[in-house]
Parts: C-alpha cells; sequence; structure tokens
C-alpha cells in the first residue's frame, strides 16, 4: 500500500515506521450533487476544508481532509457529484471521480435521509458495485431532517441499493453518529505509519483555500446555470509591511459579460456584499485581517476550452 499512499499524498511518510496498531489511508465520499457529501468531510475534519453550498456541484476539486485519531489517521479526498458529462469540464471531473476510488481503501456512498432513492443513486450504486477490492459504507446522510420511521425506511432502501460492508446513518448539522462514521470508516484502512503531520487539516494550499471561500461567497444566490461558470483565481496573495494585514487580488471569471453585470450588481452592491462575505471566511480560515481585492473578468467559455481550462488552474486538479 505505501506506493499508493505516497503517490497520492504527494509527501513523505512523517514517521517512517508505524506505531503498533495504527492504520492510516484513503477514504472518499461519493454520491449524487448536493448529498451533503462537502459538509460531511468538514464536519469529520472539524474545520471548514470544503465548501459547500446549496446548489448541486458546488465541488470542483479534490481536497484533502485528514482526520487524526490516537491509532488512525483517516485523509478524506473530497470528489465532484459524479453524474453524466455535459460540458469538457464535466467530463474531466467524471475521469477524475472513477480514478479516485480505485486509489483509496474505503469508500463512503452518501444518500440523503431526505430524499427518496433516484436513478441518480441507483446509477451510482452500480458503478460502487463494479469496486470489488473496495469496501464500500453507506452513509445516510442529513439523518437529522427525518422522523425515526422515514429514517428506518431510508436505511432499508439504502440496504436494498448494494452490498455495503456497513451502513451508517448520519447528520453532518448536529454532529449525530459522525464519530461512529470515524470509526467504521477506520476500520477499513491498512496497518500503516500515519502520512501527515499531526495537526494537518489539510495539504489543499491556503490560495486555494482562500479562492474557495471567494467562490463560495459569489455561489450565495445566484441563479440558473451561473454557479457552473464562476471560477476564482487569487492572483497574489502577500503579508503588507509593518502590519498584520494580509492583501488579497483575487479573479472572478464568469464566461459572458452579462454574467458580469450579475455578478457586480447595481452599482458594484453585490460584489461588494460578497467580497464583504469572503473576506470574514478569509479572514477565519486565516486568523488575521484581510484586505481584499475583487475583480470579475470575463474568460469566454471557459468550461469548453482546454486553454483556460488550464489558465483557470483546473489541469492540475483534473
Ligand atoms: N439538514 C442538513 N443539511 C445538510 C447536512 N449536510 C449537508 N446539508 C446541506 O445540504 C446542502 C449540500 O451540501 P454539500 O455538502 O455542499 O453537498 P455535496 O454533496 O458536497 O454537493 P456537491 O458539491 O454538489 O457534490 C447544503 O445546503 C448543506 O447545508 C445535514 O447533515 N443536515
Amino acid at each position: 500500500m505505501n506506493d499508493l499512499e505516497l503517490d497520492m499524498s504527494g509527501t513523505p511518510l512523517a514517521s517512517p515506521r508505524a506505531p503498533e496498531g495504527f492504520r492510516s489511508g484513503f477514504t472518499c465520499f461519493v454520491g449524487r450533487p448536493n448529498v451533503g457529501k462537502s459538509t460531511l468531510m468538514n464536519a469529520l475534519v472539524g474545520q471548514k476544508v470544503a465548501i459547500t453550498g446549496n446548489r448541486p456541484q458546488t465541488t470542483r476539486r479534490t481536497v484533502r481532509g485528514i482526520v487524526h485519531r490516537d491509532d488512525s489517521q483517516l485523509i478524506v479526498v473530497d470528489t465532484p457529484g459524479l453524474h453524466k458529462p455535459r460540458t469538457l469540464l464535466g467530463e474531466r471531473l467524471d475521469s477524475l471521480v472513477r480514478s479516485t476510488l480505485v486509489e483509496v481503501d474505503v469508500i463512503g456512498f452518501c444518500m440523503p435521509a431526505n430524499e427518496p432513492v433516484g436513478r441518480g443513486d441507483t446509477y451510482i450504486a452500480k458503478e460502487l458495485a463494479a469496486q470489488r477490492d473496495t469496501p464500500v459504507v453507506a452513509i445516510l446522510t442529513k439523518a437529522d431532517t427525518t422522523d425515526r420511521e422515514q429514517t428506518t425506511q431510508r436505511l432499508l432502501a439504502l440496504s436494498e441499493l448494494g452490498e455495503w460492508a456497513d451502513i451508517v446513518p448520519v447528520s453532518a448539522e448536529t454532529g449525530y453518529q459522525i464519530d461512529t462514521l470515524t470509526d467504521v470508516l477506520c476500520e477499513h484502512l491498512p496497518p500503516g505509519a500515519p502520512l501527515y503531520p499531526e495537526g494537518d487539516l489539510t495539504d489543499e494550499p491556503e490560495e486555494m483555500l482562500v479562492g474557495e471561500l471567494v467562490r463560495e461567497a459569489a455561489l450565495e444566490g445566484v441563479r440558473d446555470e451561473l454557479p457552473h461558470s464562476i471560477a476564482v483565481v487569487v492572483d497574489e496573495m502577500t503579508p503588507r509591511d509593518n502590519s498584520e494585514l494580509i492583501d488579497i487580488y483575487a479573479s472572478l471569471y464568469v464566461e459572458r459579460s452579462s454574467q458580469k453585470a450579475i455578478v457586480i450588481g447595481t452599482k458594484g452592491a453585490r460584489l461588494r456584499e460578497v467580497g464583504a462575505r469572503a473576506r470574514r471566511q478569509i479572514e477565519a480560515l486565516l486568523g488575521s485581517r484581510v484586505f481584499l481585492d475583487l475583480r470579475v473578468r470575463v474568460a469566454k467559455d471557459w468550461q469548453r476550452d482546454p486553454k483556460q481550462l488550464r489558465r483557470l488552474g483546473f489541469d492540475q486538479q483534473l
């Protein structure tokens, strides 16, 4: 397993020898868009390392969240929802999900308690059945939204969807069974030394997290196709001389000038709100005061253009 672990983390082992009985390895959560995968990862890690949103397909990047236990270390890889490809970006996402599935030690299949089993769930369950070598734990998410009887019914429906190593109902909102889920996932990890130093919660560069927080703020309240058309690049992030302030310059890319007008809003009101919201989150993340300068730029049809995708940083992740 060692080659694979080094491959995925890209970092050397934190300690050359495994402490007696220690387990370490990777998991990923799969499921339809919007079932609560990113929120669940944040709950497991105990800090916001992935952005969430009430629009499907908020997640575009593979973020690793790291859960530290006395006897194990679980690294959560955040995958975009499995979905049928519509654009070039969509196609790349799909192959990313598939390649992630074969590289983890245990898969978490997420289905929400507050919706009946749909075609998307059946499609993904079938995909997972093909991963014979990797155990799959079925997770009923958003268990806070249903009463006991409905939860039981959903658990039953979930159990009939496939061959699961375990089934665990959880709520990332209330924390219900989050520890239990961590225990269950860790049981499936191979023996091995910790892969990351104690205290690390993610291996995403700070600039990436900052960009994601800006994108999250920009997505709030926008409709239709716009959420998929927004990409954020942090152009510069530097501590200001003789001050505790960090200067951040970021560009918000959209695909058309009509979208640019929406993002900016009347007399720039909307962009100011986005900036204020993002700044609060970034200050919490960095533990420092921040000056945030946001520019909105048009990159025509970037989702379909390989050159633009590369420029916006999607080639390294996808
Ligand atoms: N009530 C409740 N809502 C939740 C819970 N977990 C997630 N949500 C909400 O469900 C929505 C989607 O959550 P995400 O974590 O972004 O879902 P995702 O599966 O990562 O979505 P994609 O990025 O589209 O794949 C958000 O509005 C969350 O606040 C939960 O345990 N309880």
